[in-house]
């Protein structure tokens, strides 16, 4: 099967994501996308915000009703910090019929050869890094190795982060149709990233 990998701190998991997912498991025709969120993200200092297990909730709540969007929680059971060539590794040995495909934002591309052991990892993955328009994917100025590993697909444009929702929480204003609506409620009754 062709997998789609979605690896992300989720803090909290949001529309962007989603749509990010629906259009590569479109475009690529991919079997089930799986939704990895992190123990601890390499290159991020750990935001104050959700709990692991509140982050991992928030998860399946915004992918239950979709047919081919799973949870794993490989990550946050390993614990520590989450390489993607450790998860990969370990992903390959479990499931050597698959093939993985990890999804990027289009701000990650360039970022690429500051992944740990990233030539070990473009052998075992094909990374998808998502067209923004306006911005650069920074896809010519990688090293030809990692630039073959790296395939670009389009999605609509979604202005939305994880920081930008934490930020308005805390001003106390609304997330309404920015998460999906269980997880806004899931956010409202744990009163997360409350000022
Ligand atoms: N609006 C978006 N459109 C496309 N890709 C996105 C969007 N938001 C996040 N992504 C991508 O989803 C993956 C997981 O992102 P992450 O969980 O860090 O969310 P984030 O919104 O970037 O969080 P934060 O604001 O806390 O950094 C990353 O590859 C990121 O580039
Ligand atoms: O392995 C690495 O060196 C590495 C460096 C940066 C990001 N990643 C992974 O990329 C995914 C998106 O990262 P983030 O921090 O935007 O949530 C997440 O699953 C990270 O573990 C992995």
């Amino acid at each position: 099967m062709k997998i789609g990998l979605m690896g992300g701190t989720f803090d909290p998991v949001h529309i962007g994501h989603l749509i990010a997912a629906q259009s590569v498991y479109e475009e690529l025709e991919l079997d089930e996308v799986w939704f990895m969120p992190t123990s601890m993200p390499p290159h991020k200092e750990q935001a104050p915000g959700a709990s692991p297990e509140q982050r991992w909730q928030m998860v399946c709540l915004a992918v239950e009703d979709h047919p081919a969007f799973k949870p794993s929680d490989v990550e946050l059971r390993k614990g520590g910090i989450s390489y993607s060539i450790e998860t990969v590794l370990m992903l390959r040995s479990r499931y050597p019929e698959h093939e993985f495909y990890y999804i990027i934002g289009a701000d990650m591309v360039q970022y690429l050869p500051k992944w740990y052991r990233i030539d070990e990892l473009i052998k075992h993955v094909t990374f998808v890094g998502l067209r923004r328009p306006g911005y650069e994917t920074g896809c010519d100025a990688l090293p030809a190795p990692i630039r073959k590993a790296v395939r670009l697909a389009s999605m609509p444009q979604i202005e939305l982060s994880s920081t930008g929702i934490r930020q308005r929480r805390a001003e106390g204003r609304s997330v309404r149709y920015m998460v999906p609506d269980r997880v806004n409620d899931y956010i409202e009754v744990n009163r997360l990233y409350e000022a």
